[in-house]
C-alpha cells in the first residue's frame, strides 16, 4: 500500500515519522512539496529510520508519484503562526487561515485527484473541516474527510486525566463540531470507567465551573500554547494522522471523532464517525445535553456561513466531475 503526505513542512514530516514508527501501516511513503528540495531532504532524513521499523520505504516525489497513493494526507499551507491566528481572544480562529489555505487547496486537490482518482483524501490543513467541504467539491468524489476533532479529543482525555489523577487512555471523553473555537466538548457523557466525570471533579477542592472552564482553555488553545513554545504544533496531529491512515487502509470501522459532510447539517464537522476502507463509512450524533446541541447546531451554521461567504458555495453544491 502506499501512502502520500502533500506538504512536508511540520505536521506533514510529523505524520510521515509517526507512519513509519507505527509501523505496517504501509509498505510506501511518497513526500511531496511545492519546495521539492525540502521534501526530497526530509525523505533522505527519514531513510534511516526505516530500518528499525517494518518494511517500508520512504521517497520524495512529484505528483506523479502520488499514482497508486490509497491515501493522501494534505497537509500543506500556511499554519496558525504563519497565518497570524494565535490571538486567543479571537472568535474566529483557524478560520482566518481559509482564504490562504483554500487558494493553495484549489491549485493542489485537481492534480493530486488527477493521478490518484481513487484515493481517499485526508485533510489536515486548518481550517480541516471547511477545506474537506472545497476538496470534496474539487475532487468529484466524497471519499474525504478531515482529521476533525479527534486530536480535541485526545487533549480533552489528557487534561481530564491529569485533574483526576488516572491514565487518560482510561479517560473516555469527547470533543464534537469544528476543530476550532466552536467545538463543543461533550462533558455530559465524559467518564472514566463508567463513572461520570463532572462528579469525580466535583468532589475537588476548586469550584466545578472554574475547573472546567481551565480544562476547556486548556484544549481550546492547546494549538496556541504550543506555538508560542516551539512555532507548530505537529507531534500530537501526526501521531493522530498515522492512527487515521491506519483505520482507513486496514478497513478497521473504528469508532473516532474525525470531520465528514453530514448531510443533516450540511456541511463537514465531527461527529461519532465510523472510519475504515474509503473514509467516514457512518456518523451518528452522540447523546448530548441541551446545552451542548445548541452549541454544536451553533457551530455547524456557523461553518455554513463561512463555507457560503469564502467558498461561494454550501458544501451541499454537488462534488464536480
Ligand atoms: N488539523 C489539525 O488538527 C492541525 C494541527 C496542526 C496543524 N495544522 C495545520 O496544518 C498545516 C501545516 O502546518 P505546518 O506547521 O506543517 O506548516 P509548515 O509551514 O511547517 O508547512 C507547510 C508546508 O506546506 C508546503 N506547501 C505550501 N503550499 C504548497 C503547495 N501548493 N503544494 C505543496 N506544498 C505546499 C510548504 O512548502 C511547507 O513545507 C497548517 O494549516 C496548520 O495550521 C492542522
Amino acid at each position: 500500500m502506499k501512502v502520500a503526505v502533500v506538504g512536508i513542512g511540520a505536521v506533514g514530516s510529523a505524520t510521515a515519522l509517526s507512519l513509519i514508527e507505527r509501523g505496517g501501516v504501509c509498505r510506501e511513503i511518497v513526500l511531496v512539496d511545492v519546495d521539492a528540495r525540502r521534501a526530497a531532504g526530509v525523505a533522505a532524513d527519514m531513510r534511516y529510520a526505516t530500518p528499525l521499523s517494518p518494511t517500508v520505504e520512504v521517497r520524495a516525489g512529484g505528483y506523479d508519484a502520488l499514482a497508486g497513493a490509497a491515501v493522501v494526507a494534505i497537509t500543506a499551507g500556511v499554519n496558525e503562526k504563519t497565518g497570524g491566528a494565535t490571538d486567543r481572544s479571537d472568535p474566529e480562529g483557524r478560520l482566518r487561515l481559509l482564504g490562504t489555505n483554500a487558494e493553495i487547496y484549489a491549485d493542489l486537490v485537481p492534480k493530486i485527484v488527477a493521478v490518484a482518482p481513487e484515493a481517499v483524501l485526508m485533510v489536515v490543513t486548518d481550517p480541516p473541516d471547511p477545506l474537506a467541504d472545497l476538496t470534496r467539491r474539487l475532487a468529484g468524489h466524497d471519499r474525504v474527510f478531515s482529521t476533525g476533532t479527534l486530536i480535541d479529543s485526545l487533549r480533552f482525555r489528557v487534561h481530564l486525566a491529569d485533574r483526576l489523577r488516572v491514565r487518560p487512555r482510561d479517560v473516555q471523553a469527547m470533543v464534537v463540531g469544528e476543530h476550532g473555537t466552536s467545538e463543543v466538548l461533550l462533558w455530559s457523557s465524559a467518564s472514566v470507567g463508567g463513572v461520570p466525570a463532572l462528579e469525580l471533579l466535583a468532589q475537588a477542592d476548586q469550584p466545578l465551573d472554574e475547573v472546567k472552564r481551565q480544562i476547556e482553555d486548556d484544549i481550546r488553545y492547546a494549538n496556541i500554547t504550543i506555538i508560542e513554545g516551539t512555532g507548530a504544533s505537529q507531534y500530537g496531529i501526526g501521531a493522530v494522522c498515522a492512527r487515521l491512515i491506519d483505520a482507513v487502509l486496514r478497513d478497521e470501522r473504528a469508532v473516532l471523532p474525525v470531520a465528514a459532510y453530514h448531510p443533516g447539517h450540511d456541511v463537514t464537522l465531527s461527529l461519532v464517525s465510523v472510519l475504515g476502507a474509503g473514509g467516514v463509512q457512518r456518523m451518528y450524533e452522540p447523546a448530548m445535553d441541551a446545552a451542548e446541541r445548541a452549541a454544536l447546531e451553533r457551530g455547524a451554521a456557523h461553518l455554513r456561513e463561512v463555507a457560503r461567504r469564502t467558498l461561494g458555495v454550501t458544501a451541499r453544491t454537488p462534488p464536480a466531475g
